[in-house]
C-alpha cells in the first residue's frame, strides 16, 4: 500500500456530466496496428466533469483561469469532516469543530450516493460560510458534491461568496471510505492556461 487514498471519480463514458454538457469520451485516434507502432488517444469533456477544481472565470468574467491559480492551495493538509446527511453547509453546521492550523477542508456529506447519475438535488453552501472559512485561514473548500450551489441556482451566490474570500473550490470528491481526520491532500490542476475549470487527480494520505 502505498499510503494514498485516491478520492477522485474515475473518468469514463460512464461518468455523469452536468444535464447537457459535453459527454466524457476517450478514444484512439490511431490505433497500435493503424499507427504501426503506438497507440494515440485523445479525450474530449467539459471542465466540471468528476472531481474537479472551478477557477473563478467559470462565474466571473474578470476571474482567474486555472493557469492562473496559485498551486500551493492544491497541496498540504487538509481536514475531512463528516457531516453525513446535513441539508445544507453554513456556518452552524461546522461550529464546534476545531478547523485551526490547516488550509484545507473537505466535507463528506453522502449526498450523491449513485455516481453513475447526475444528483437530483444536493445540500447547498450558505454564502454566509465564506467569511468564516476566510477569518479561520481556510483557503480551499473540498465537497462530495457536483456543485457548492443549488443545482437549479444561475446566480450561484456560493460560489461568488468563496471567491470575494479568497476561497477556492474543488468538487466532486469521493469521500465514501474516508475517515474524519487530518490529512496530506493533493489535487492538482492540469495547465490548461486559459480554462475555467480542470479535473484534478485527488488523493489523501493520513498525517
Ligand atoms: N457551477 C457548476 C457547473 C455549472 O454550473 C455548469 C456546468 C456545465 C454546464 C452548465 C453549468 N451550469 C449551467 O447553468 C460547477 O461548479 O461545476
Ligand atoms: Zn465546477
Ligand atoms: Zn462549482
Amino acid at each position: 500500500m502505498s499510503g494514498w487514498i485516491d478520492i477522485s471519480q474515475f473518468l469514463d463514458e460512464g461518468v455523469p456530466v452536468w444535464p447537457g454538457d459535453t459527454p466524457f469520451s476517450y478514444r484512439l485516434t490511431w490505433t497500435k496496428e493503424e499507427s504501426g507502432s503506438v497507440n494515440v488517444g485523445q479525450v474530449a469533456m467539459s471542465t466540471h466533469t468528476g472531481t474537479h477544481i472551478d477557477a473563478p472565470f467559470h462565474f466571473d468574467e474578470e476571474g482567474k483561469r486555472v493557469g492562473e491559480l496559485d498551486l500551493a492551495v492544491y497541496a498540504g493538509p487538509a481536514k475531512v469532516l463528516d457531516r453525513e446527511g446535513i441539508g445544507w453547509i453554513g456556518p452552524e453546521t461546522l461550529a464546534g469543530e476545531e478547523i485551526t492550523g490547516v488550509e484545507r477542508i473537505l466535507i463528506r456529506t453522502g449526498a450523491w450516493k449513485d455516481r453513475s447519475r447526475f444528483p437530483k438535488a444536493i445540500p447547498p453552501v450558505d454564502p454566509a460560510l465564506a467569511p468564516w472559512l476566510k477569518q479561520r485561514g481556510i483557503r480551499l473548500l473540498g465537497l462530495d458534491l457536483p456543485s457548492v450551489d443549488p443545482l437549479d441556482s444561475k446566480d450561484l451566490p456560493a460560489h461568488h461568496a468563496l471567491a470575494r474570500h479568497g476561497v477556492h473550490i474543488l468538487e466532486g470528491v469521493v469521500l465514501d471510505e474516508v475517515q474524519a481526520g487530518t490529512y496530506e491532500l493533493v489535487a492538482f490542476p492540469l495547465p490548461l492556461k486559459q480554462a475555467d475549470g480542470s479535473p484534478v487527480r485527488a488523493a489523501l494520505r493520513p498525517l
